[in-house]
């Protein structure tokens, strides 16, 4: 019976705590969408250590994103989970309203606790937290590529100014000084009146104090933050290689990716010079997007044939194409709509292997391939693994492994090498 339930804001952060937790000896299970529909916990495998649930409610109406994760709450609880973890992106990614405040609050008082942490830093991808204030590499949040986002462009780096308009409750902070203090300090500080009702920004710059905020809260109900904060928990299985799934065997893969982001184009750059490509052109899907979609999966199922060992990449945004603004939301779900058509598609004629890249473009993708769990395996880099699933394409099942990749996240050669680890 799984002891751990997580809530992810969006599919790419769900695989990414989930991947740290098979690190961390917990068999995992992705759960796309509030298992049961919210009504049971028939959806929740037994088997699993830790089940995370994969929302997309990182920048729905708020009250959407609210009655989503406390009904997901309700449904791992119902599961036997204990403990829970509410994963938000190592960005902060939200608006002046939400979505992390009014989550992390609905969630407390259905808890019934006063207080918890909040702990974005994930300093193996380049995010820590220094006086409150989140630093992406050597940037400051809204001096990094975050502070253009469409969707949630970040204008301030300091969590507590960001966080206070989002919640009903107080904001808190402990210092570095305190966490390097050690577990006991931070508890300490931790259990002050002053913090016991509060959401408490804990700085973090390092593993070893993701470790100690991590010990000081073992006994909270529920904790925030990016997946970096799960370093410090210990599951089940010592051993992760026991805690991972197998992958589906030998197949043809496949590139799709959607992703607008400064590392996914370079990573596009890296792969155009190694993999047969084809970059999707937004006029053309508009044009005809069954035609077009016809056209790029007729392109893939050729490259299997004349060199099965290389996996064709069909791309939205590469390092020659002007980065799409917020100025066409139709564009971008013309794009999402097409290379999920492309994914069904792919996998109907016989992928077994999908890497995909853009967190709203993986949501596009595992939607469409029907994907009701996905368990994860083998790590690609951090916040990246391959995850088994089974795909609903043309009315049967297809054992499928999926990759999917946040848009920030890999070295620039992933295109290429994440196929390594399967094997
Ligand atoms: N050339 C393009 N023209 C129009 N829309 C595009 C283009 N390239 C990408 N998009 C759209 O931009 C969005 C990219 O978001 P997505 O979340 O998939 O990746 P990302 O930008 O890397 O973000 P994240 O960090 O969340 O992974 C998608 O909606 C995609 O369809
Ligand atoms: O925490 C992160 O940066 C990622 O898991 C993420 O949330 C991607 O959207």
């Amino acid at each position: 019976m799984p002891h751990l339930g997580a809530i992810a804001d969006d599919f790419t952060g769900a695989t990414d705590l989930a991947t740290m937790l098979v690190a961390r000896g917990f068999r995992t299970v992705v759960a796309v969408g509030v298992p049961g529909g919210g009504q049971d916990a028939a959806d929740v495998p037994a088997e699993a250590d830790a089940v995370v649930v994969a929302l997309k409610s990182r920048t729905a109406p708020t009250g959407q994103a609210v009655a989503e994760s406390v009904a997901a709450l309700r449904a791992l609880r119902a599961a036997g989970c204990e403990r829970f973890y509410f994963k938000y992106c190592s960005t902060f990614d939200s608006t002046p309203r939400g979505n992390i405040g009014p989550v992390a609050d609905a969630l407390l008082d259905e808890l019934g606790a006063p207080g918890t942490v909040v702990v974005p830093a994930f300093p193996a991808t380049g995010r820590t937290v220094y006086r409150a204030r989140l630093f992406v590499h050597d940037d400051l949040l809204d001096e990094s590529p975050m502070r253009d986002h469409p969707l949630t462009p970040m204008r301030d780096s300091h969590l507590g100014r960001l966080l206070a308009p989002q919640t009903v409750r107080a904001v808190h902070r402990v210092p570095h000084e305190t966490v390097r203090a050690g577990a006991g300090a931070v508890r300490e500080a931790l259990d002050a009146p002053q913090a016991r009702d509060a959401l408490t920004v804990v700085d973090a710059t390092t593993d070893d104090d993701l470790r100690t905020i991590a010990a000081a809260t073992a006994h909270l109900p529920l904790v925030t933050g990016a997946a970096g904060l799960a370093l410090g928990l210990t599951g089940p299985h010592g051993d992760q290689e026991s805690a991972r799934a197998r992958a589906t065997g030998r197949g043809p893969a496949a590139v799709l990716s959607g992703s607008a982001s400064a590392a996914t184009r370079a990573q596009v750059g890296h792969a155009r010079r190694v993999l047969p490509s084809r970059a999707l052109d937004p006029q053309a899907l508009r044009a005809d997007l069954e035609g077009a979609v016809a056209g790029l999966v007729a392109f893939a199922t050729g490259c299997w044939r004349e060199d099965p060992g290389r996996p064709p990449l069909i791309y939205a945004t590469g390092e020659e194409t002007a980065v799409p603004g917020s100025a066409d939301p139709g564009a971008a779900q013309l794009v999402e709509t097409a290379l999920a058509r492309c994914a069904t598609a792919l996998v109907a004629a016989g992928a077994r292997h999908l890497l995909v890249a853009g967190g709203e473009t993986s949501g596009a993708v595992v939607t469409a391939l029907g994907a009701r769990t996905l368990r994860i395996g083998a790590p690609i880099a951090p916040g990246v693994a391959w995850a088994h699933t089974e795909a609903v394409s043309d009315g049967s099942a297809h054992p499928v492994d999926l990759a999917l990749k946040s848009g920030n996240f890999g070295g620039t050669d992933l295109f290429t090498t994440a196929w390594g680890a399967l094997s």
